[in-house]
């Protein structure tokens, strides 16, 4: 009851402020096929939509789709718990509405919406939407995953400006319900509908949020991540008892540190040396020697097996 209320507050404030018409989306495509891409891509084709995930790298595109494999039979289970052939035929509707592929143009060309979920880094993030500025159909929408950096920024490579927004999801996305859709000033209305009712169409709880640093979640859980490696750095506690003190007495489900192994320590690094650089007198994201040291190990968190904690036992 309380949850259907929600939603439907949600809608009403959404809908209620522009008259636009949103786009239909059939067609979706996911460039980057890593920890988010994959899950976007999963909770896109399990909603129906069919979708093309893109990756430079044919590794990580193999990686991909053993990890939706995975990750939808581990759902469908409880799920269909009486009915095995339902879940069996919603696993394979569902991987026969993704398009695996190393070829930009061959998912760019036939999409209505575009998510981008590359690595963290602007000038990759520039390169990729001015090529697919040129091979998109115009009225294509474009939006990035990204959890730092400007929407205005990664929209300065395109034309299409009013058709370019933000689209945050949460790792594990097939897990996490919220989704942050977010508007620059350049945003139409129209666009920013589509992708609301898009979120929607998906499962998620669409929350609105300016193009403001760290959206709403990012800023407030990175100063909060990085104030406890400050802590662990420092000597206070060990990495350990500040996860078990944030699990046991703030009620968090995993600690700082399990956190940054889950979302990946290459990224918080990324994260992190961007805002420093757009902030150098905020003490808040001072490098960390120990998150550099980790990275430079190539002790990534749990995509490679290690991080602050090891995974492989
Ligand atoms: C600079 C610093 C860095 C900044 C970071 C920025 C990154 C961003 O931009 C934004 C982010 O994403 S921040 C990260 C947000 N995510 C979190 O906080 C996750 C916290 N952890 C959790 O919620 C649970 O431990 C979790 C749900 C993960 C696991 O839950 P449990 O510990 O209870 O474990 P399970 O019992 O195994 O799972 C619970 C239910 O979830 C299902 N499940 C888990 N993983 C799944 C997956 N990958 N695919 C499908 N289903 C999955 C699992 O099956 C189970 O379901 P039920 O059996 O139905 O309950
Ligand atoms: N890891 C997390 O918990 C979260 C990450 N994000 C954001 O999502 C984006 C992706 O993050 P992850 O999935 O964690 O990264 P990841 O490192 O797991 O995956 C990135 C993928 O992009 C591919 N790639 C890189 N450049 C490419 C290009 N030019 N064309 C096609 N593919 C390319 C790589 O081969 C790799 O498979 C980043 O912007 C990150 O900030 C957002 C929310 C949560």
């Amino acid at each position: 009851m309380a949850k259907n209320l929600i939603i439907n507050n949600i809608f009403k404030r959404n809908f209620s402020s522009t008259n636009a018409l949103s786009r239909k989306i059939n067609s979706v495509s996911v460039v980057g096929s890593g920890l988010m891409g994959s899950g976007i891509a999963q909770v896109t084709a399990e909603a129906g939509y069919s979708v093309y995930l893109i990756d430079q790298n044919q590794n990580a595109l193999d990686k991909a789709m053993k990890s939706i494999q995975n990750s939808l039979t581990r759902s469908t289970k409880k799920r269909f718990n009486k009915e095995p052939d339902h879940a069996e035929r919603y696993i394979k509707d569902t991987m026969d509405r993704i398009q695996a592929t190393t070829e930009l143009d061959s998912g760019a060309e036939k999409s209505d919406l575009i998510i981008e979920a590359i690595v963290e880094n602007i000038q990759a993030k520039h390169d990729l939407f001015s090529k697919l500025d040129s091979i998109s159909p115009k009225e294509t929408i474009f939006t990035s995953n990204t959890s730092s950096l400007p929407i205005t920024e990664i929209a300065q490579s395109v034309n299409r400006k009013d058709r370019f927004g933000g689209l945050h999801f949460f790792n594990p996305v097939p897990v996490m319900k919220l989704l942050e859709v977010i508007k620059t000033h350049e945003t139409s209305d129209a666009t920013y509908k589509t992708l609301l009712e898009y979120g929607l169409s998906i499962g998620k709880t669409t929350v609105e949020c300016k193009d403001t640093p760290g959206f709403i979640v990012n800023r407030l859980l990175v100063p909060y991540m990085f104030e406890a490696v400050k802590m662990y750095e420092r000597g206070d506690a060990s990495f350990q008892d500040i996860d078990t003190a944030m699990k046991l007495g703030a009620g968090y489900p995993m600690g700082p540190f399990e956190l940054l192994d889950y979302v990946g320590l290459d990224t918080s690094k990324f994260i992190i040396d961007g805002w420093r650089k757009r902030y150098p007198n905020d003490s808040t994201f001072q490098s960390s020697p120990v998150i550099d040291q980790l990275v430079s190990e190539g002790r990534l968190g749990r995509k490679t097996g290690e991080g602050f904690y090891n995974y492989k036992k």
